[in-house]
C-alpha cells in the first residue's frame, strides 16, 4: 500500500464533544492515515476511543495508527507512531509484526530518519514546519530539508506542524507524501467543513 494523502490527527481536547462525528466527517473526505493521539493516562478512555476508531477506520478502509502506545496498538491490531522518548523501534516492529505500519518522529534530523529507517520504520515524520496551536514548543524544520531527505530517503515523508489549506503546497512540492494535520482540519466549525477540508488537503496531494 502506497502511504500517500492526508494523515488526520485527533486531538481530545478540540475534539471534545464532537469527536467521533468530526473524524467521520474527515474519513468522509477522505483519510489515508488517522492518528489516535491522547496524551491522558486515562487507559479505559483510551481503549473505549481507540476501539471505536478502528471500528470507523475499517468502515472506510483507512488505517488507524495509535500514538505513543505500543502496547495499545498490538492490542488493536493496528499501527503505530513513536518519537524520540516513545520507546525503541526495533522490538516494537518484532511485537507488531513486518506488515504494521510504524511512524517515526525525526524533527529535523536526516541523521534520526536514516536511523528509523535501518530500524524498520515505516514513514519518517519531520516537523514543526509552521507555528502550531497544538504543540507549539515543537522544534522548527525547514522546507531544505525536506530536500534533502527526498534525495536520501527511500521511505514515505510525512510533514507536520502548523499544516492548513493555505500552507502546503509547498511541503508537496518539496517532496512530501503525507500531510499530517490537526488544527487545519479539525478546527472547522462543521462537519461539512471538515469533509470539504480533506478533500481539498487531497487534492494538493492529487490522489
Ligand atoms: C505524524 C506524526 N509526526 C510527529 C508526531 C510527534 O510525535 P512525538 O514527538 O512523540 O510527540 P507527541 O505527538 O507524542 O506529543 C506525531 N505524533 N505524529
Ligand atoms: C503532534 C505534533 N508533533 C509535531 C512535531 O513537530 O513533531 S507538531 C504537532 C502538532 C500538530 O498539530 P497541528 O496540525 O494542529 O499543528
Ligand atoms: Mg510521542
Amino acid at each position: 500500500m502506497k502511504l500517500r494523502g492526508l494523515y488526520a490527527i485527533t486531538d481530545s481536547q478540540l475534539l471534545a464533544g464532537k469527536f467521533l462525528s468530526y473524524v467521520e466527517a474527515a474519513l468522509e473526505g477522505g483519510v489515508t492515515l488517522l492518528q489516535y493521539r491522547d496524551k491522558s493516562n486515562d487507559e479505559a478512555r483510551r481503549l473505549r476511543e481507540a476501539e471505536a476508531l478502528r471500528n470507523l477506520c475499517d468502515r472506510y478502509k483507512t488505517q488507524l495508527i495509535i500514538n505513543d502506545d505500543a502496547e495499545l496498538a498490538a492490542r488493536l491490531n493496528v499501527g503505530v507512531h513513536l518519537g524520540q522518548t516513545d520507546g525503541p523501534l526495533s522490538p516494537t516492529r518484532a511485537l507488531l509484526g513486518s506488515k504494521a505500519i510504524i511512524g517515526s518522529t525525526c524533527h529535523a534530523q536526516i541523521e534520526l530518519a536514516e536511523q528509523a529507517t535501518k530500524e524498520g520504520a515505516s514513514y519518517v515524520a519531520f516537523g514543526r514546519f509552521f507555528n502550531s496551536s497544538t504543540k507549539p514548543g515543537a522544534p522548527t524544520c525547514s522546507l531544505d530539508l525536506l530536500d534533502q531527505a527526498r534525495k536520501q530517503l527511500h521511505l514515505p515523508i510525512c510533514a507536520i506542524g502548523g499544516i492548513t489549506l493555505d500552507n502546503a503546497a509547498p511541503l508537496v512540492a518539496h517532496g512530501v507524501d503525507l500531510l499530517a494535520v490537526v488544527h487545519g482540519l479539525f478546527g472547522a466549525e462543521s462537519t461539512a467543513e471538515v469533509t470539504r477540508r480533506a478533500r481539498a488537503f487531497n487534492e494538493l496531494l492529487k490522489i
